[in-house]
């Protein structure tokens, strides 16, 4: 339900990229055969994990799960043929942890990482950057753009 979220956290691209890049410090003694990105929002993650780490064999689990702050079904639209043995597993954040539980079954020999983590779902990762109140709503920056600021004296003297 949305209304179970009462604080925002938002993240730019820069500060996204700063907390990917220093995940990688922590990643960057292992090898992985691949990594497999947890659709949509662990693409971008990947991505750049990818980058920092030379890995060139990515693949996805495709999942469908909330609408917008609200959580639905879980439906599984791809899946992958192994189970996970030497691969990172990628998403940008594990908030109540039906989305990682339902991944873990289908991987359970990944190393699965996050970026963000809530206390409800931290428990299913192996690794993550920043953990974030079960209360708040992390808002990346795809789902951003850039707007006009009216004047603080418009706002407050208007
Ligand atoms: O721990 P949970 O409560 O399951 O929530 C975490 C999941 O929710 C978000 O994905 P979402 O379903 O919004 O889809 P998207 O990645 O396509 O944006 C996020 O990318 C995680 O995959
Ligand atoms: O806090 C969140 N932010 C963005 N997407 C999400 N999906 C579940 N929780 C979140
Ligand atoms: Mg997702």
């Amino acid at each position: 339900m949305a209304n179970r979220y009462h604080q925002h956290f938002t993240v730019s691209w820069d500060q996204l990229h700063r907390d990917v890049r220093e995940l990688c410090h922590r990643l960057v003694e292992r090898d992985f055969k691949g990594i497999v990105a947890i659709t949509r929002g662990g693409l971008i993650p990947a991505a750049l994990i990818a980058r920092e780490l030379n890995v060139r064999l990515i693949d996805t689990v495709c999942i469908s799960s909330y609408d917008h702050m609200n959580q639905g079904g879980l439906d599984v639209l791809k899946g992958v043929d192994h189970d996970g043995e030497g691969w990172l597993l990628v998403d940008d954040l594990v908030d109540t942890g039906k989305t990682a539980r339902k991944v873990r079954e289908m991987l359970p020999k990944a190393h699965f990482v996050t970026v963000y983590a809530k206390p409800e779902g931290r428990p299913l990762v192996d690794q993550y950057l920043t953990e974030v109140a079960q209360d708040c709503w992390i808002q990346f920056p795809w789902d951003m753009g850039i707007a006009y600021v009216e004047p603080l004296v418009d706002q407050v003297k208007r």
